[in-house]
């Protein structure tokens, strides 16, 4: 794509989702296959009994199958995105990307399907019919007239909720903004003049919710491509008739003359900076086509600086785009189990997004924002997909409303206990990634890359720099910059390249280091060679000479002798040695597991200072910590050697004041495992399963977080690297690239988390 914002290729696209498995879903067994028992159960003959079962009370497919959290996705591609008929086919992707975020933004499982036809009778049929299989029906870029058709007679056909996304989340989230962009403008919805561009499934379904909020019919203007849709007009089929108004105006440019509003729901670049410079002041523009808006917003601004300005796009502020709306709704519809998503959860849905971007923006969200800069405001008037709160909030407030409206086969019981499932579901490593790449795009940073000659650092650091999370700084010789060019970099010139051989910088890192460790016994000419010949030593002192903000290294030399060349050159940080901290994280659990990478034996007083730093690490990634130290005992049992260490630890920490749970020692099958703890040491003060696991030792901590790796893959992040004045990242030697770029983002994202880790040092600081 060749627009200004985007900061990907088409070859990138492509290989994106061509790379690995084709596409972008699979499906996974959420029982054990492994023996022949295990298939004996899922399959011939156990499978029979809840077969009976759900013959006998079709209610239990809801416990004995996936049913309650499927969601088909169903198009024909009749209107995909903002891109027209392109056919089924075509938009598989699409409805792929759907899936994925249904399971991204609130853990429902979903599935796409791609009916080939146009006649809305064949789709009605083949949809009606599929009803048993799922808990709800999301269905997708399916073009107007035929969406009103298509979704009515599915409504009345089946039991579960049928919901058109392109009409009603398009709508809700529409309404949301405008909610709030009218509340900033200090507009009365029941004096707004609203022009809408497009007459389709999005358009429509917007003025219908608009108007139920509370706009007046006759102040809705909607156009399409033959221009306003008024009285007079003989070419109108049914929905459009029902939005005609008695108007003399007759283009979009005439109409948007005054108007307060304009809604985007047509197609890319159809409104230009003259058509809105005479819209009333301070004017609210929605231009919501996607990929491509009606307008970018640079010359919306441009236009009207006064102008509140949103797109469907992530790389502009204010998102309007239904991925704000149909996870959640549909976690909400299905958790209350309700048969239709009814006008009240959609206007719940709406108010309770308006209300959060009022509220206080979290810290890892302002992070992702660039710093505290994002509260609500012009650029912030709707939360962004990947705001943590989300899915506490809006699943809550829809099955509230399908309680109270009747439509809920099942309310929920207990509201609070709701909540924290609902937080549960999300897995706060991929949040936590997702915030520290936005993090990066925001505030990007010069990382060093100490290994610039490394083909797979090279990819990296194109990665890091093409995606917008930084500028890279590569460490190695003049011949990288051909190397960049054998990568297909067209412009190798713009990548910082520094040579520690002739850079004049050289002799400022030698100078720096020598100062260091003169009096330690070491000689200028020893550093002069040590600089020379390691990029560790010479990147490193780049770093503390302030010529980049990060470091990243590791994929060249054992991590141990990376880590010893890089604390010749930059302090330890306050607060204990440094440490590894790996991130476990399955669909329902984070699990860190510290130290997997410095301190062999580690002395009680280093565990709990460990322990003190991880759990601050975990609240930064919005995981309430709860530490157990790990043994292959739990509380004596079996009796053994070598845990007074642990034990110690537990008593450190007994003797400060801490902020977080802790316990031990124990397995980790006790550890993981609340239950156990509640049975057999119901005085464990571990309110749940453990999420930190501070390990006796490097070996065990070493090996289990390789292993888990090894068998885990993608499930497994890290190690990183805590506990360094300046941030340095330590890849492992096996890393791909994308390892690399992950790191290269926490690296950068480090001298924040240094700054906001102060009182967990400080606390860490007094155990020694
Ligand atoms: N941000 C978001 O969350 C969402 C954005 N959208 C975007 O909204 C747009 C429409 O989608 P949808 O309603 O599903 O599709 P439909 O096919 O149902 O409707 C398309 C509408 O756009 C109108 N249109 C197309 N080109 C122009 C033009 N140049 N000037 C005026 N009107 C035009 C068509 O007019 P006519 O009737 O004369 O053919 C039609 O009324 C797409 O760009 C889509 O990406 C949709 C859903 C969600
Ligand atoms: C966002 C969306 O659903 C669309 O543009 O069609
Ligand atoms: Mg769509």
């Amino acid at each position: 794509m060749s627009e200004a914002n985007v900061t990907f290729s088409d070859a990138e696209a492509i290989d994106f989702h061509a790379k690995g498995r084709p596409g972008k879903i699979e499906i996974k067994a959420s029982k054990p296959m492994a023996t022949q028992r295990d298939l004996a159960l899922a399959y011939s003959p156990g499978v029979a009994v809840p077969v009976e079962a759900i013959a006998a009370d079709p209610g239990r497919a809801y416990e004995l199958t996936a049913k309650g959290n499927l969601v088909a996705v169903i198009s024909n591609g009749s209107a995909i995105l903002g891109l027209g008929n392109l056919g089924a086919l075509a938009s598989k992707p699409v409805m792929e990307g759907k899936a994925v975020l249904f399971k991204r933004f609130a853990d429902v499982d979903s599935i796409d399907l791609e009916l080939d036809t146009e006649d809305p009778e064949a789709f009605i049929n083949a949809v009606a019919l599929m009803g048993p299989s799922f808990g709800g029906i999301n269905l997708e870029d399916i073009g107007a007239p035929d969406c009103f058709i298509i979704e009515q007679a599915l409504k009345e056909r089946m039991n579960i909720p049928v919901f058109h996304d392109d009409q009603h989340g398009t709508a809700i989230i529409t309404a949301a903004g405008l909610i709030n962009a009218a509340h900033l403008t200090g507009r009365e919805m029941g004096d707004m003049k609203v022009v809408i561009n497009g007459a389709g499934a999005a358009a429509i379904a917007c003025s219908d919710l608009i108007k139920a909020m509370g706009v007046k019919h006759d102040n809705v203007i909607m156009c399409d491509r033959s221009g306003v849709i008024h009285k007079d007009r003989d070419d109108l089929d049914q929905w459009k008739s029902a939005q005609a108004v008695e108007t003399d105006l007759r283009t979009l440019e005439d109409a948007l003359k005054g108007a307060d509003v304009f809604l985007g729901l047509s197609a890319g670049n159809v409104l230009n900076g003259d058509m809105i410079k005479h819209m009333a002041k301070d004017p609210i523009i929605f231009a919501m086509a996607n990929p491509t808006p009606e307008i970018a917003p640079p010359e919306a601004k441009k236009a009207r600086p006064d102008a509140i300005v949103a797109t469907g796009r992530s790389d502009y502020p204010n998102q309007v785009n239904n991925v704000l709306g149909f996870p959640f709704i549909f976690r909400g519809a299905l958790d209350a189990r309700a048969t239709a998503v009814n006008e009240e959860m959609k206007i719940a849905a709406a108010q309770a997004l308006a209300e959060l971007a009022r509220e206080a923006v979290p810290e890892e969200v302002a992070a992702a924002y660039g710093g505290s800069a994002k509260s609500f405001g012009p650029d912030y008037i709707i939360p962004a997909p990947f705001d943590p709160r989300l899915i506490e909030v809006v699943p809550a407030a829809v099955a509230r409303a399908a309680e109270e409206t009747g439509v809920a086969q099942k309310p929920i019981e207990d509201y609070d206990a709701y909540r924290s499932q609902l937080r549960a579901r999300l897995n706060p490593a991929s949040s936590v990634l997702t915030l520290a790449y936005e993090a990066a795009r925001r505030n990007p940073k010069r990382v060093l890359f100490a290994e610039g000659e490394e083909e797979n650092v090279l990819r990296a650091a194109i990665a890091f720099k093409e995606g917008g999370y930084g500028t890279p700084v590569l460490v190695g010789r003049d011949t990288t910059y051909d190397r960049l060019k054998a990568l297909g970099v067209e412009d190798p010139e713009s990548y910082k390249v520094l040579n520690s051989r002739n850079s004049p910088l050289v002799q400022k890192a030698v100078d720096f280091i020598y100062q260091r460790h003169q009096r330690g016994g070491m000689l200028r000419r020893q550093v002069e060679r040590m600089v020379n010949q390691d990029r560790n030593y010479f990147t490193a002192a780049m770093l503390a000479l302030g010529e980049g903000d990060a470091m990243i290294t590791g994929t060249t030399r054992p991590f141990s002798q990376s880590l010893a060349q890089v604390r010749t050159v930059i302090d330890d940080d306050t607060g204990g040695d440094p440490f590894g901290i790996n991130i476990v994280a399955t669909g329902s659990q984070t699990v860190l597991i510290a130290d997997t990478s410095v301190t062999e034996r580690p002395t009680a007083e280093q565990l709990a200072a460990i322990a003190i730093r991880s759990a601050a690490f975990a609240r930064r990634m919005g995981v309430e910590p709860r530490v157990a130290f790990i043994s292959y005992t739990t509380f004596g049992n079996p009796p053994g050697h070598h845990i007074d260490h642990l034990r110690d630890a537990v008593k450190v920490l007994d003797r400060m004041t801490t902020d977080f749970e802790y316990e031990g020692e124990m397995g980790p099958d006790v550890a993981l495992n609340h239950e156990a703890q509640r049975k057999y040491y119901p005085f464990s003060r571990l309110s749940g399963p453990a999420n930190i696991l501070i390990m006796p030792g490097l070996q065990s901590a070493n090996l289990s977080s390789k292993l888990l790796k090894a068998i885990g893959g993608e499930n497994v992040l890290g190690p990183y690297l805590m506990g360094m004045s300046l941030p340095v990242q330590i890849a492992p030697m096996t890393a791909s690239s994308g390892d690399l770029v992950t790191l290269a983002v926490l690296a950068s994202g480090g001298a924040d988390a240094l700054r906001r880790n102060a009182a967990a040092k400080e606390a860490a600081a007094q155990v020694g």
